[in-house]
């Protein structure tokens, strides 16, 4: 059978290693297929730069002929622009592609779909969500006959191998931050992963395949963990819990706002016991909960050049069997439910709240008594003593465990905390998840 052409745009990472197998593994994707796949282009800024084990003669920078050129195109070059423009010419002349560009999926995933369903056409995205766990398929697929409730997972590798390392062996932000760079976990901009962003397009993909309905980077609330210290991870271990950061995405039945759907990414404490807890370094796990399935768990290496490669060759094997035998592809469109967004203050969250208060008679109870007037309660507080301050003031360290409440309300908690005059800081604020 004719060659399959295969055009690559961009060849960092992931792409260098995509490539390569593509050359290396030819005679067992072939059989896989029922055609074998020809590396036709691999689209470049810099055509000097030398890239080991890639034929030179392929290398070019005009991505427009490079398309033109081929059966299937495989966008890994990041960023919304040109990749949107390049992605969508591809689709429009009946080319299928393969993607792990997250960031442009969240922002106009409606959109390329559309493009992709006009040319008949596939255009898939294993690798954008959990590198090389295939959870794409799973969600928008396998679990289509069911009912998705709840998702919570790590969802990015280079925050959780960060905050593993601040863990683990003690190291600060910056050096555990400088290595996920050296190990190719981070994005091209790691603000993208520390600020909790790169998380919240993932998290914007999977509920737009789970719940049915368009759901964009911009719908996800997020928080990052440029704010979380060594005291706080070293605090939080203490304490029999480890921090990490999570999204999760939920169908609400009852909120203050009615029902609707959240999309959020923060990061929370999670007891040491917790499945997620022991996720260690760039890996990633996501939680499905569904209502005939029950509980799903998928675990492996999220971030990565060769994990991501996996996942990124799986979907090229996907369209190019699909090239060969003809037909569709196994996905519904457009999406068919409501995507009401809840805003994150009408969402039921826990937090711990840990306070340097003045230590002397009466602090409790006004402490208390803020929880009392905000409809707030205390599920646990825990005292220990501080330094004595320049004033010969003695402070202690006050570590309170709310019970589940709407955000409204627990926000409004620790503003007013912070008020009291026996506070002397709100120290530190963060979720709980998980039982
Ligand atoms: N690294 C990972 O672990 C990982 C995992 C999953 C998904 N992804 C996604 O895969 C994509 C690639 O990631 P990466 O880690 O390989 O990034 P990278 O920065 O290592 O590689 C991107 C390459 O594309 C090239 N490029 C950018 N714009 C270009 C243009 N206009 N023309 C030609 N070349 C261009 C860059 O020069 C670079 O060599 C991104 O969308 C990223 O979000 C990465
Ligand atoms: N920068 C991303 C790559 C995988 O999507 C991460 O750290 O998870
Ligand atoms: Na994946």
């Amino acid at each position: 059978m004719k060659p399959l052409r295969v055009a690559m745009l961009g060849c960092g990472v992931v792409g260098t290693e995509v490539a390569a197998r593509i050359v290396d593994r030819s005679e067992a994707l072939a059989e896989r297929i029922g055609a074998p796949l020809e590396l036709s282009a691999v689209v470049v800024r810099d055509l000097a730069k030398a890239r080991p084990g890639i034929d030179e003669s392929l290398l070019t920078t005009d991505a427009e002929t490079a398309i033109a050129d081929a059966d299937i195109v495989i966008e890994l070059m990041g960023g919304i622009e040109p990749a949107k423009t390049l992605i969508t010419a591809a689709l429009d002349q009946g080319s299928s592609v393969v993607t792990a560009n997250k960031a442009l999926l969240a922002a106009h995933y409606g959109e390329l779909m559309s493009a992709a369903d006009r040319a008949s056409v596939r255009l898939e995205h294993e690798a954008a969500v959990a590198g090389a766990i295939p959870i794409i398929r799973p969600v928008g697929d396998s679990l289509a006959g069911d009912r998705i409730d709840r998702i919570m997972g790590i969802v990015n590798g280079t925050t959780n191998y960060i905050l593993d390392q601040m863990d683990s062996e003690g190291w600060d932000f910056d050096r555990a931050l400088s290595t996920a760079q050296e190990l190719g976990y981070a994005e091209a901009d790691p603000t993208a992963d520390v600020g909790g962003h790169d998380a919240a397009a993932k998290a914007a993909i999977l509920s737009s395949l789970a719940f049915h309905a368009p759901v964009s980077s911009d719908d996800v609330h997020v928080e990052g963990i440029e704010g979380i210290s060594a005291e706080m991870v070293a605090t939080a271990k203490d304490q029999g819990f480890v921090i990490k950061l999570l999204a999760v995405c939920e169908r609400v039945a009852e909120s203050p706002a009615g029902p609707g759907l959240s999309a959020r990414v923060y990061p929370a404490l999670l007891r040491r016991s917790h499945p997620l807890a022991s996720v260690r370094g760039a890996f990633n796990a996501v939680f499905i909960e569904a209502e005939a399935a029950g509980e799903l768990m998928f675990y492996g290496q999220g971030a990565g050049g060769a994990p991501t490669a996996s996942a990124v060759l799986g979907d090229v094997v996907s369209v190019a069997r699909r090239r060969v035998l003809g037909g569709r592809g196994q996905y519904e469109r457009p999406f068919h439910e409501d995507s009401r967004i809840l805003p994150i203050s009408a969402i039921t969250t826990r937090y711990h709240i840990t306070l340097d208060v003045v230590d002397r008679p009466g602090v409790l109870a006004a402490v208390s008594e803020v929880f009392a007037d905000e409809g707030a309660s205390i599920e646990l507080m825990r005292q220990t003593v501080g330094e004595v301050d320049e004033d010969e003031m003695q402070h202690a360290k006050l570590v309170l465990a709310t019970h589940s409440n709407t955000e409204a309300a627990l926000a409004r908690t620790v503003e007013r905390l912070g008020d009291l005059d026996v506070v002397r800081a709100v120290s530190s604020v963060i979720r709980v998840e998980g039982q």
